[in-house]
This record gives structure tokens, sequence and C-alpha cells, in this order.
């Protein structure tokens, strides 16, 4: 028995939205109607009353704390919180305990998301040993275990030899590399980013270039190597400028933005509360801007939550010793939606394509398209009702988000994975 989806907003490549009927079955998009509602005899039938079909959204950088941080979060609970926010295929980080950098822990992952994740688990593996820089991991056999590319997420690579030769083996078997960009001899400890509210408070900021240091280092060495480069959460205008050349010299790099690059500064942030700490951390508004500018143009290629849960106790340390990260899931699409496309600024389109189809292209992924015959992983969004962000609602065990009391729209209202319902309002 499928379901049919009646009366769905289908936004299409020209931005125009069109009222259609989809039958889901044996986990594909088995037709795609137009006009008067078809006969569901037979079926499950779920009236979506105009609200909007996308598919389903995918975010290639996520922190879903197994194994080894279960008090943070689980692969059963981020999974739920992934569904909650519209996602059906999710990538996670390696710097769990252990980290991801052995056959063995990618296995972990992968059984523990098949028995107990509700949405698709895509995992990437380290590039050195325990994200320590100093030994290359087996890249073969985390690629034979089914890890989708090599990071040291939640640390950069500090030895530029040793991020060569990662690139090196990677392209060789045709594998990216996506890279968590920091200098460490440029940050010292710094919780904030240099700018207003660092002068204001008296604190050590980080500087933009201990980021865009790396991105600079990183693509010359992507073009010697000739590996895919894919550049996390970018937050820079440097980061930004240095992407924009090397994509205009056919250097093969990617990247990607987080919702609260995008919308926060560093001006933003009220006072010392740890909710608005995450690395990399808000820069000023000149940065937003530009971050804002190359996902416009192209220079970045796709949005990403980071979704990176602690626990409260951790937060309630302050803005000096708590750890650096904020949950993303279930308030990504309605922030970017009630920020740009609500206010004219971004299509629909343009938006959907972020989280659906371009992060598919970029890691040479199957889904994120919503066409017979693909996946029937979908996610429908109600543009009209505003609610308030309440954390206590989310699915996550992490509740540290600076977003809380935002009034948003475009709140995912049921999710479907591989045909089925996974999450519903
Ligand atoms: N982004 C963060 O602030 N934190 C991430 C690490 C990371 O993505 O760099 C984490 O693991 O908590
Ligand atoms: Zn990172």
């Amino acid at each position: 028995m499928g379901i049919w989806i009646l009366n769905a907003a289908v936004v299409t490549a020209d931005n125009t939205q069109t009222t259609k009927h989809i039958l889901v079955e044996g986990g594909i998009i088995e037709k795609i109607a137009e006009g008067a509602a078809p006969d569901t005899a037979g079926h499950t039938a779920i009236d979506a009353q105009g609200k909007l079909l996308t598919p389903g959204l995918i975010d290639m950088h996520v922190h879903l704390r197994e194994p080894g941080f279960e008090h943070k979060e689980t692969i059963a609970t981020g999974t739920r919180s992934a569904a909650r926010g519209g996602f059906t295929t999710i990538a996670c980080m390696p710097n769990t305990r252990p980290v991801i950098d052995t056959v063995e822990t990618v296995k972990y992952v992968l059984d523990k998301a098949e028995t107990e994740g509700i949405v698709r688990v895509l995992p990437y593996g380290c590039i050195t040993k325990n994200e320590l820089g100093r030994e290359l991991t087996d890249f073969d056999a985390l690629k034979a275990a089914g890890v989708i590319g090599y990071t040291d997420d939640g640390v950069g690579v500090q030895s530029a030899q040793m991020m060569k030769d990662a690139m090196a083996k990677a392209a060789s078997i045709g594998m990216p590399i996506i890279a968590h960009c920091e200098d460490n001899t440029l940050v010292e400890g710094a919780a904030v980013s240099e700018g207003e509210f660092a002068r204001k408070n008296g604190l050590k900021g980080i500087p933009n270039e201990s980021e865009a240091i790396h991105v600079g280092r990183d693509i010359l060495l992507a073009e010697a190597t000739g590996v895919h480069y894919h550049v996390c959460h970018v937050s820079t205008e440097q980061s930004v400028r240095l992407i924009r050349h090397a994509k205009q010299f056919g250097i093969k790099v990617t990247a990607e933005v987080c919702p609260h690059h995008l919308i926060l500064s560093d001006e933003d942030i009220p006072g010392m509360d740890a909710n608005w700490k995450m690395n990399p951390p808000l820069r000023t508004p000149r940065d937003v801007q530009a971050c804002i500018e190359g996902l416009l143009d192209g220079t970045i290629d796709i949005v990403v939550t980071d979704h990176a849960p602690h626990s409260e106790e951790e937060k309630a340390r302050g803005m000096a010793l708590a750890p650096f990260g904020i949950v993303g899931f279930e308030t990504a699409f309605p922030l970017l939606y009630t920020k740009f496309v609500a206010t004219g600024q971004w299509t629909l389109q343009f938006l959907v394509d972020k989280m659906t189809k371009l992060p598919a292209e970029v890691f040479g992924l199957p889904w994120g398209k919503l066409e017979v015959g693909a996946a029937a992983d979908l996610t429908l969004i109600d543009l009209e009702t505003e609610k308030a962000v309440d954390p206590a609602e989310f699915a996550s065990k992490g509740r540290n988000t600076p977003f809380t009391g935002w009034k948003l729209k475009g709140w995912p209202a049921l999710t479907i994975m591989e045909g089925k319902v996974v999450w519903s309002e």
C-alpha cells in the first residue's frame, strides 16, 4: 500500500508553485499528477492542503555524538531531531569518542543508524588518527567501510604536509577532503570573534585569518593534488574571497555555510551566554554580508546546520569554558525561510536547492530530487503558520540555541524517508 500526498505545492525551476499529487510506493516516487485529485482507493491519503512539498532536506555537516558523548545526543535522538527539521539525509562528523578513524567505528555508526536511526546517516571518517594531525588513517579501508569523505572536523589539520598527503591519497581514490579551517597558533583559547563584542567586553578575539589562512593554504594544495576540497562552515569575508578566486581558476573547491553565520553577527551577542558560542564564531556584520553574497553568487555551494548539541550543564560553564557549538536541525529551514524568502530577498527555489539538490550534487549523492523514480524522501512544510522557537519542544537532547523565542514561519510538518513517514507534526 502506497501513500498519496494530495494538493501539495511543488516549486519548480522557475520558482513557480504548482499543485501536485504524488504517489509514493515501494520507497520511490511512483507518480506525480496534476489537476483534479486522483482516486486514492487502496492507498493511504495525506492531504497536504497546499503546503510546500520539497525533496527531503540534506545536511552535510552534523554531530550525532555517538559513540562516546551520548549525554549530548545519540543517533536515535539526533536522527529524530533531523526528521523534525525536515532532513532525510545527514552526514555525521567523526569527532566522537572514539573518533571515527577505524572500520569498526564506521560499522558501529552505520549499524546504530540502521537499527535506531530514522533518517539516512552518512558517516565521514577522520583524516588523521584520533584527529591528532600526526598520522593518516587508512583511507582505503574507511572508504570500503562506507565513509563518504575525510575530515578532522572540530580541529584544523595543522601541518600543510599532512594535508597535502591526505589530499593526494583522497584524490587517488576519488574521495573528497572536508576541512575545518582553523590555524591554532592564531586562536589561543579565545571564545568569540575579534570584533565589537570582544572589544566591549575586554575579551581576546578569534581573528578571521585563523580560518582564511587554512582556506588559502588548502586551495593551493587542492590545486596541486587535484582533490575535491570542501570547506566547512565558511564564516569570513576573506574565505569567501579566496574560494571565489579559486573557483574562477577551475580549482575543485566547494563550500558550505551555516544559518547562524548568515543571520547573526558578533554584535547580536546579548551577553556572556554560551548559547552564542560556536566555532567558527559569529563574525562582523561585514562577514555576514560576504557570506550571503557568496551563497547568492554560487561561491558557497550549500547550506549545512553544523548541528552541535551540548548538555545544559556544559553550556552553563559560561562563555569562556563551555564547549563550542549550537543545535541546528530544528530551526534551519524556518530561520532561512523567514529571514530571506518571506522578505523577498531569495526565491523559495534558491533556498530549497541549497538544502536538497545542491548538497546531493556536490557530494555525488542520488537524493535531493522530486521526480518519478527518485527515492521517496519528501518534506512537507507549512509556510503560513508563525510559531516561536521553543527549545523545550526539540527532539534533540541539545537545547543550546541562540534563537529561543524567535518568531518564524516555514516549519516542517511531515517528513518521509524512503516512502515511510518518519516524523509528523
Ligand atoms: N561547530 C562547533 O562549534 N562545534 C562542533 C565542532 C565543529 O563543527 O567544528 C562540535 O563538535 O561541537
Ligand atoms: Zn568544524
